[in-house]
């Protein structure tokens, strides 16, 4: 499906609406790492993340060991980071809120 990447400018304004997310990959994705005090709570938002994924058809790159998780947001239709990436992260946050 076609969706657009984010201006230079776009990518920075949204990043300041989100602290916690840093850019990578030159720009063309955000990251955020996450430390749980165990596995299972981990895997549990895990879970929920990817719930999230599936209704909307967009799917996290991410990494676990134990009670970390690092969670990197990118677009792969877009060859960058669009808004699915941005409002995305903006759900992964609102779970932990
Ligand atoms: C065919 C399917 O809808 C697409 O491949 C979706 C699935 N999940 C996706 N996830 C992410 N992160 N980027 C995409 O471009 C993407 N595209």
């Amino acid at each position: 499906m076609a969706v657009e990447q984010l201006s230079e400018e776009e990518r920075d304004s949204w990043l300041r609406a989100l602290p916690k997310w840093s850019s990578c990959r030159d720009g063309a994705a955000i990251e955020r790492k996450f430390e749980f005090s165990d596995f299972s709570e981990a895997f549990s938002f895990m879970t929920r993340v990817a719930m999230i994924a599936e209704t909307r058809d967009h799917h996290p790159e991410w990494f676990n060991v134990y009670n970390r998780v690092e969670i990197t947001l990118t677009t792969h239709d877009a060859g960058g980071l669009s808004l699915r990436d941005v409002k995305m992260a903006r759900k992964i946050d609102a779970l932990l809120a």
